[in-house]
């Protein structure tokens, strides 16, 4: 690459939109720096998928302890501020061992806050590095809802830092956070109150299997307010009060924004260079340059309808290594990208939507209630169904499915989707006997 820089592509961000390109392009002899204001390997180790699963990985035990009532002694105790402990224990070293991964490969690592310049130079401490190609890879941050209180209210990183769980939480929206933290709350003995902006929840998955978590939750405890219009929150003795609907009110001891997460495009330069962006994120073409061709975007910060996830992240970052080193001129070409709630049950989804499945007459749509094959009846589990799309071919072009093991079953199907597999390829494979995989494919 060109040396008139001090490096050939720097960073601003070190999630995993940035550092799994940016190791095995370093590794490939190219000069490598990364910005980062927080904590290396930002989001999902840190305060995202990591410390969310470690949060949650002993409520899929209470509900499996239920289910096997008699034979195991429910209900199953759970201790918050062990199991904060417990996450805290195993996410604490991540940021140090993906520094040390980056370190080995002669990354250079920059603390503070970077801002562009100009398209080649990015200011950070006052100090200014030039690099021949930039990549945004910045993130999200949580949104805030605009009304009066609105500053009373936390984010998903003060719950999973929560030393004592409060008594009394009320969620205000119904996505990802919401129904994760609503489920996790709800069984470590919080009463909850999920306060909905319209009548749906988790609008990008199959409604009826929404509503069966939702009915769940409720059958837990969970309040549900549909169009509950939150207009105020007020202080209220050591806790808050929130008001909706017009003259309604819940009174709880801590609240959740959980309205969604928006890219940190502000404050980053970008008017110094001419890229664009706007509310959603920076716009990108299908190699991921920006509308400045030296200036690249990966991960969530971009602008785009795939889901903004870890594993896209990490997809994007690799593309763009294997772009940045010369090793490919061609487009990004996604994948089916699957995506999961972790509820207990889960709720999981991956290719052709059902809806859009169910109007055209291109696919078929085959329903199945997976408790009807044997294997889940060894855990006595207790709801289960699916949904796979078929094309005319009968190829795997869509599966969705709300049980105990949603995510292994959608992640057991992705490569019948992904390589387009026959009847008779399809034959080919063996799956380890009794597993959720052999059981899922049997379906095929
Ligand atoms: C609570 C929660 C749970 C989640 N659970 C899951 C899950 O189970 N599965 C899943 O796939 N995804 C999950 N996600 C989403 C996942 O965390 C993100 O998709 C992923 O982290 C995106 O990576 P990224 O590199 O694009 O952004 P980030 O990981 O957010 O990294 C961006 C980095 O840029 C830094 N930065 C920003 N501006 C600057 C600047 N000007 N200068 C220097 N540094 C800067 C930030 O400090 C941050 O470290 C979850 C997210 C949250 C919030
Ligand atoms: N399991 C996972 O993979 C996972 C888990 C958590 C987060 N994430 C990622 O983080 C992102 C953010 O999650 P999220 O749950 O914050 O966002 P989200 O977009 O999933 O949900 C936001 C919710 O807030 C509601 N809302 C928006 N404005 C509102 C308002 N003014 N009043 C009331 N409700 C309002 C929306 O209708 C929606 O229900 C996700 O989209 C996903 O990319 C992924």
């Amino acid at each position: 690459m060109e040396n008139e820089y001090d490096y050939d592509v720097l960073y601003l961000g070190s999630g995993h939109g940035t550092f799994d390109g940016a190791i095995p392009l370093a590794a490939k002899g190219f000069k490598v720096a990364i910005v980062e204001s927080g904590l290396i390997g930002g989001t999902c180790p840190n305060r995202g998928c990591n410390a969310k699963i470690t949060l949650d990985a002993p409520v899929p035990l209470q509900r499996q302890a239920e289910d096997l009532q008699g034979i195991v002694t429910a209900p199953v105790a759970l201790n918050w501020s062990e199991t904060v402990k417990h996450k805290h224990d195993v996410i604490k070293g991540l940021p140090d061992f993906i520094a040390g991964l980056l370190k080995n490969n002669e990354v250079t690592v920059l603390h503070g806050h970077g801002k562009l310049l100009n398209q080649h130079t990015v200011d950070v401490n006052g100090q200014s590095t030039t690099a021949a190609k930039i990549v945004i890879a910045t993130g999200l941050r949580p949104h805030h809802m605009d009304i009066p209180g609105s500053e009373l209210a936390h984010d998903s990183s003060e719950f999973m830092d929560l030393k004592e769980l409060p008594a009394k939480i009320a969620i205000i929206g119904a996505g990802y956070i919401s129904l994760e933290f609503a489920t996790i709350a709800n069984a470590f003995g919080s009463e909850v109150t999920i306060l909905m902006h319209g009548q749906k929840a988790l609008r990008k998955f199959h409604q009826p299997f929404v509503e069966h978590i939702i009915a769940d939750l409720e059958k837990r405890g969970v309040h549900f307010v549909r169009n509950a219009a939150v207009s105020r929150l007020e202080k209220h003795g050591m806790g808050t009060t929130v008001h909706y609907a017009g003259n309604k009110a819940v009174h709880v001891d801590w609240v959740l924004d959980a309205t969604g997460r928006i890219p940190n495009v502000e404050n980053i330069g970008l008017e110094n260079t001419g890229v664009e962006y706007d509310k959603d994120g920076v716009i990108v073409n299908d190699h991921l340059q920006t509308t400045i061709p030296n200036i690249y975007a990966s991960g969530d910060v971009i602008k785009k309808s795939q889901p903004k996830l870890t594993p896209t992240a990490i997809f994007e970052s690799t593309y763009l290594m294997h772009l940045l080193a010369g090793e490919t001129s061609a487009a990004i070409n996604y994948p089916a990208i699957p995506s999961v709630v972790f509820t207990s049950p889960r709720i999981a989804r991956v290719g052709v939507p059902v809806e859009e499945a169910e109007k055209s007459d291109e696919y078929t749509v085959v329903k199945n209630n997976v408790l009807d094959n044997w294997y889940r009846q060894v855990t006595r589990e207790t709801f289960g169904e699916n949904a796979l799309v078929f094309d005319k071919a009968h190829h795997l072009v869509g599966a969705t499915e709300v049980s105990e093991h949603a995510e292994d079953v959608v992640n057991s199907l992705l490569p019948a989707i992904e390589l387009k597999l026959k009847p008779e390829q399809i034959e080919r494979i063996i799956h380890l006997f009794p597993t959720i995989s052999s059981a899922s494919w049997e379906l095929l």
